[in-house]
């Protein structure tokens, strides 16, 4: 049995998670309906998790105290929350990155915790993630949409894993798709390449269908993919 926690209130990454799963083995940490707090994280839950999922979605408290706990694989989201400062983000992802592996910002923010003005190239994108790597000694993954997800990690050349072409019909919830599917990989022990390259494909087969929970695959859809496309 693979434990994947997740923290945070993007539930959707859990629904998608235990899609992929096709049974038991996510937990979420999210409060369950009153407002989250460090008491709510399982000492022995965490510390039992093959990979941890963390959002900044959450009292900066509860992520230090699930960061703690955590022996398994740590994926941190560090997308900023309303109302967050871009150079707070950017000075408390820095703190966090330590107990990090992965990280997974989108494009925007991957500029705030690069400290550079809004509106980048494609090309500067590559090179802020290489350089996020190589500074915080850790994997950066953005998912970029249609084009599929940039991967850095130390010591390599960035590159794009590509998406499958599929009949898009509504892309909400295809980031929580995307993140959910690649904790459950990386706490299978998956190498990072083809973990991100079924995530990708996990969460395009996700935007064929309406709603922020789409078309939730499990894996043995995800694989049918991977060969017809
Ligand atoms: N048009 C698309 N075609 C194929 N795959 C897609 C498409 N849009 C999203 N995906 C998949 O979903 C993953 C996450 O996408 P991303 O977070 O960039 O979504 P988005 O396009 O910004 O949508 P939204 O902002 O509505 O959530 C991508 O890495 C990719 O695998
Ligand atoms: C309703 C809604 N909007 C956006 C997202 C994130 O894509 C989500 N999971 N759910």
């Amino acid at each position: 049995m693979n434990h994947v926690v997740i923290v945070g209130m993007r539930a959707d990454q859990a629904v998608a998670a235990a899609a992929f799963l096709d049974g038991p083995g996510v937990a979420t940490v999210d409060g369950s309906g009153h407002p989250v707090c460090p008491a709510d994280v399982s000492a022995d839950t965490v510390a039992n998790a093959d990979a941890l999922l963390v959002n900044l979605d959450v009292p900066a408290d509860v992520v230090r105290t699930a960061l703690y706990h955590a022996r398994g694989k740590v994926m941190l989201d560090p997308t900023p929350s309303y109302g967050d400062h871009p150079d707070q983000i950017a000075a408390w992802v820095d703190v966090l990155a330590p107990f990090v592996h992965v990280l997974v910002p989108d494009p925007p923010t991957v500029g705030v915790l690069s400290r550079t003005a809004p509106g980048t190239t494609v090309d500067e994108l590559f090179s802020q993630a290489r350089d996020l790597a190589e500074r915080l000694r850790v994997s950066v993954i953005v998912p970029m949409g249609a084009s599929g997800a940039l991967m850095a990690a130390q010591g390599a050349r960035p590159r794009l894993v590509p998406a499958p072409p599929v009949r898009v019909v509504d892309t909400a919830g295809a980031d929580d798709c995307f993140r959910g599917v690649l904790a459950v990989l990386l706490a299978e022990k998956v190498p990072l390449p083809e973990a991100v390259d079924t995530a990708v494909r996990a969460a395009a087969w996700s935007a064929t269908a309406p709603g922020p929970r789409g078309a939730l695959p499990t894996r043995d859809q995800v694989s049918s993919l991977s060969t017809t496309s």
